[in-house]
């Protein structure tokens, strides 16, 4: 359903692409995690397929959704995209609301234009149901400021779900929650895509968080994937040392054991380009021939250990 390759993007007066050539596919009804530290280029990806890149970075590689090329797609194919191809789940649902608006029309915007005004009310109505908001009716009458930030979230996913859209961008859409609601939105994510039968692609910096949903995942490290695979077989047997760094760094797999060993140092920023492997400068396991070039993806990991 959803094809990157080869997808390089490299922002203005940068040393390296933020997005270095990465290739990614999302299956229809496959849930898929995009996984890595803050900066690695989750985000952006994120963008891309929703064609939001800034004006001014150059890019190249593609990216199709059901074979259609999102990169050149007119600004009017693009709206039906965002709406009906690939939508977008915010991590913080209070940027993603004005405090001014009403929930109704908040949702009933997304399909006024098409389906006419009293249509889409009573369409708003029937997605705060379809997310489990208790009184609807009510709901779609009130501000963001009289609902918790878990239904907040609910509120910005029936939003996504408007379209009908066959592919939903989680982008940390539990991050701004506290344990209890991240569980339940992680519940209900996980019963539209039963119910609903949408792809997703999950992105999330915590490794065992996306264990929880995905099928398999992608781990992304300075704008390149380093390591992908099942999530199953990835957790029990990680081939790149950043993502054995990622588990060890995971509060609840290393509950019995002392404090989590945080992986040293701090990932690039886009102003410089360690030359090879751009995880090297922080690997226990370096050797020399890390720094000469970088590892291709070969078998699902880009690590010159890992062949040996
Ligand atoms: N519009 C922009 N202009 C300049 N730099 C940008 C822009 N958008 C992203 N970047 C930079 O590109 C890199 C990748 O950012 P991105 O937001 O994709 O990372 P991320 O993995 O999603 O991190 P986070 O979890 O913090 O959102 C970062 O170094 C970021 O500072």
């Amino acid at each position: 359903m959803l094809e990157i390759d080869e997808l390089a993007v490299r922002l203005p007066r940068t040393a390296r692409p933020a997005i270095d050539h990465i290739s990614l596919t999302v299956a229809a009804n496959e849930t898929v995690g995009l996984v890595g530290e803050s900066g690695s280029g989750k985000s952006l990806t994120a963008r891309a397929v929703l064609g939001l890149l800034p004006k001014d970075a150059q890019i190249s590689g593609e990216i199709r959704m059901d074979g259609a090329d999102v990169l050149t797609m007119s600004p009017a194919g693009l709206r039906r995209h965002r709406t009906h191809s690939a939508a977008m789940i915010y991590q913080d649902p209070r940027a993603a609301l004005s405090p001014f608006r009403r929930i109704g029309d908040f949702l009933a915007e997304i399909l006024r234009e098409e389906i006419g005004a009293k249509a889409a009310r009573s369409r708003a109505v029937e997605l705060l149901e379809l997310v489990g908001l208790s009184e609807p009716e009510r709901r779609v009458r009130q501000y963001p400021h009289e609902l918790s930030g878990g239904m907040l979230q609910r509120v910005v996913i029936a939003a996504a779900l408007a379209g009908e859209p066959r592919l939903l961008l989680a982008d940390e859409p539990t991050t701004a929650l506290d344990v209890t609601t991240q569980a339940e939105i992680i519940g209900l994510l996980r019963d539209l895509r039963a119910r609903m039968r949408t792809g997703m692609l999950f992105i999330t910096h915590d490794l065992e968080l996306a264990a929880t949903i995905c099928d398999r995942v992608y781990v992304m490290y300075a704008g390149r994937i380093v390591e992908t695979g099942l999530t199953r077989r990835l957790f029990a047997e990680p081939r790149h040392p950043y993502t054995s760094g990622l588990l060890a760094a995971t509060p609840r797999v290393s509950a019995l054991g002392t404090l989590p060993p945080a992986i040293p140092g701090r990932p690039p920023d886009l102003l410089s380009a360690p030359p090879g492997c751009r995880f090297a400068p922080r690997c226990p396991h370096v050797m020399d021939s890390c720094t000469a070039a970088a590892p291709p993806l070969v078998d699902g990991v880009a690590c010159v250990k890992a062949e040996l």
